[in-house]
This record gives structure tokens, C-alpha cells and sequence, in this order.
């Protein structure tokens, strides 16, 4: 296997330190992702892979674009003309595309979002930028289910809250245990949900859950 030296693959490495936060990490990200290619045995400066670092860090700032949303700004717009609708409130199949903390690799699935209002409803696509906003994180799926509940619950204070995620982990379908097509499920239930089991019931009768049924990354 060739080596590179690591200021050829790496030059803004010692001039600074970049919080990688800041737009300015760009520099930052390209240098970590050509010690990275560099790790894989493959060649940073070939005419194929000069490009990448590029590439990666526009993604990046994609991926994690979660991080500069304030999820109370997203939900600051509510409406009170729907006062007499007390009945549950649910958008399902939410896309979710996150990033497991454990691997840096994809968490691919759907949100299904419940509320039952009180008095006061946001615009349905809040729901969906709000899914949005902590899966584009690096995050645990039961922290993405909970963040998703519990900025609802602060923003709206509804009589109760649903959160369902269902979603497949590329940590385990690449690499590890190397098992595509499963799914996990996680459950955020506050309020009205976390009391009334027929509720819970109804909700998870009323979802188009893909769990056990092939996942997000292929079928086994
Ligand atoms: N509970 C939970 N676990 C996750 C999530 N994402 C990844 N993991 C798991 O995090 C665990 C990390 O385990 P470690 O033993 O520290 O890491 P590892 O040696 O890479 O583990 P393997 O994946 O089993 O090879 C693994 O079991 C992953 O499947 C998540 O969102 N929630
Ligand atoms: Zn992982």
C-alpha cells in the first residue's frame, strides 16, 4: 500500500484550527476526508477523487444542516381558527435521513407525527421540518424520537403527543452484523398517548408501518 505524507494530502492542516461548526470548517472537512480516502488504500490525488473532499464537505452541510434550526422558531406559527378540532392531529411517512453518532453512517426511514391539539395547530409542514431539524444531526434514533416529541409538546403544549420512527441503520446493514433489510421502531408517547392505551392503539392502527416488512436498505 502507497503512503502519503501527510501535509501533501492534508496542507491547511496545521494553519488552523477550524471549528467544525462554522462554514469555515469547508477546509477542514477536505483535509479530513483525504487522510480518509488516503485510509482506504486508494490514491487522494487521482483525477477521480480530486473532486471528492469537495463534494463531501457540500454534503456535510447538508447532512447536519440540523444543527443551525432552532425547532422553537419552526414551530413559533400557530393557529387558533381550528379551536373546535380536538381529535388527533397525524402526518405519517415523514421522510427521516440521519446520521448514526456511532458510525457517521446513514439512518434512513419515516416519522409518523401525532398531536392533539389545544386550542392551537401549527401548519402540517412544520411537522416535516421539524423531523427534518434533529434528524439532520448526528444522532441515536431514540434521541431523534424524543427531540421530535418533546420540542412539539414545549411549542404547541397539546393534550398529548405521538412520535413513531421507524428506520434502517446503515452501521448494521454495511458493516458489523452486515444484516440489511431490518428495521428498527422507536415510540415517544406524551400526554393523552402515554395515558390511554386505546389511543397508543388507534395511532398505531392508523400508521403505514414498514417494520418487518424489508426495511430501508433492501430485503434480505
Ligand atoms: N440503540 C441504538 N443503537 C445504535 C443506534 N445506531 C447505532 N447503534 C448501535 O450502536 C452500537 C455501538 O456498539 P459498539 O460495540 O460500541 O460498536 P461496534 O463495535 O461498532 O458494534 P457493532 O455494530 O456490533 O459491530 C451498535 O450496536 C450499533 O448497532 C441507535 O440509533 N440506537
Ligand atoms: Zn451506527
Amino acid at each position: 500500500m502507497e503512503l502519503y505524507e501527510y501535509d501533501e494530502i492534508c496542507p491547511s492542516a496545521e494553519s488552523e484550527v477550524i471549528p467544525l461548526h462554522a462554514r469555515s470548517a469547508t477546509r477542514g472537512i477536505e483535509d479530513a476526508v483525504r487522510i480518509l480516502i488516503a485510509a482506504t488504500g486508494d490514491d487522494p490525488t487521482r483525477e477521480g477523487l480530486a473532486d471528492t473532499p469537495a463534494r463531501v464537505a457540500k454534503a456535510y452541510r447538508e447532512w447536519f444542516a440540523g444543527y443551525a434550526i432552532d425547532p422553537a422558531r419552526l414551530l413559533a406559527t400557530q393557529f387558533s381558527e381550528a379551536a373546535g378540532y380536538d381529535e388527533t392531529v397525524l402526518l405519517t411517512g415523514i421522510p427521516v435521513v440521519s446520521t448514526c453518532e456511532h458510525h457517521l453512517a446513514p439512518i434512513i426511514g419515516q416519522a409518523h407525527v401525532a398531536y392533539r391539539p389545544d386550542g392551537r395547530v401549527v401548519g402540517i409542514s412544520k411537522l416535516s421540518r421539524l423531523v427534518d431539524a434533529f434528524a439532520r444531526r448526528l444522532q441515536l434514533q431514540e434521541r431523534l424520537t424524543n427531540q421530535i416529541a418533546e420540542a412539539l409538546d414545549e411549542a404547541l403544549q397539546p393534550r398529548g403527543v405521538a412520535v413513531v420512527v421507524e428506520a434502517a441503520h446503515g452501521c448494521m446493514a454495511t458493516r458489523g452484523v452486515r444484516q440489511h433489510g431490518l428495521t428498527m421502531v422507536t415510540k415517544c408517547w406524551l400526554g393523552d398517548f402515554k395515558e390511554d392505551a386505546a389511543l397508543r392503539a388507534e395511532l398505531m392502527a392508523s400508521l403505514p408501518c414498514r417494520g418487518g416488512s424489508g426495511g430501508f436498505f433492501g430485503n434480505r
